[in-house]
């Protein structure tokens, strides 16, 4: 049997944007429904995403999880409601790699719509100018990187992901990343999908991320969140 039918998952690690939404980010009922029933059978579910922590504090609230969080793409995490945020990337190195690209896009005659900068702690987000590609090329030598999470295009500390991120959360509350099924629809999501013991890409998603996925649902966005979860953990629907 291989791993894809015999994995039989202790907690969810679940990308947001994409995954538990639909493609222009409207939150998939039936996806918090599923999240809800594992938590109510003591499931443990983390969101990672690229949001800021403000948004998924409000999330993880009204879902109902314990509070626990990967934010900005792995800048940030923090173990329940009431731990200490931990910053894991560099802001000002994101910051300057920003101006500089503020100052180009701006010789092109284009300004840049930067999102939520008061409540970041470790990248700057902003809507997708142009391709991500040049982007990239503008702040090459710079220790950052770009991501395209289909959404935005943030710039991080280059060796900061949620993968690692994950890592680092897995090991504080005690359960192994093996018995983790991690769920995403993006570039940003490829290292956590390869870290957890089970990872899946919803259909819909980038190529890149379903390439790294063990297991690709059938359905899109938050119908294949929702499609994955019920397949593995078919005891509790
Ligand atoms: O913040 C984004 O760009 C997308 O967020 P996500 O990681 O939840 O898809
Ligand atoms: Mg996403």
């Amino acid at each position: 049997m291989n791993k894809t039918s015999s994995f039989s998952p202790r907690a969810l690690i679940c990308d947001i944007d994409g995954t538990i939404t639909d493609k222009s980010r409207r939150i998939n009922l039936d996806s918090v429904s599923v999240i809800r029933t594992l938590i109510d059978n003591d499931i443990p579910v983390i969101f990672a995403s690229g949001n800021t922590v403000c948004s998924l504090t409000f999330l993880c609230k009204m879902v109902g999880t314990d509070g626990t969080i990967i934010s900005e793409n792995g800048g940030v995490y923090r173990i329940g409601f009431a731990g200490e945020l931990k910053i894991c990337g560099d802001k000002d190195v994101s910051i300057t790699a920003y101006k500089r690209l503020q100052d180009y896009f701006q010789k092109k005659g284009v300004s840049l719509e930067l999102y939520s900068p008061e409540y970041r702690f470790a990248d700057v987000a902003f809507a997708h100018t142009g391709d991500a590609d040049e982007v990239r090329e503008v702040v090459k030598d710079l220790p950052v990187k770009i991501l395209d999470s289909g959404f935005a295009l943030h710039i991080m500390s280059d060796y900061v992901n949620k993968g690692t991120t994950f890592l680092k959360v897995s090991k504080e509350i005690g359960i192994s990343p093996d018995n983790f099924i991690a769920i995403g629809d993006s570039s940003n999501d490829i290292e956590l999908i390869k870290n957890a013991g089970l990872g899946v890409a919803v259909g819909g998603g980038q190529k890149s991320a379903a390439e790294a996925a063990d297991y690709v649902s059938l359905k899109k966005f938050g119908d294949g969140f929702s499609e994955s979860v019920r397949k593995y953990f078919p005891s509790l629907f």
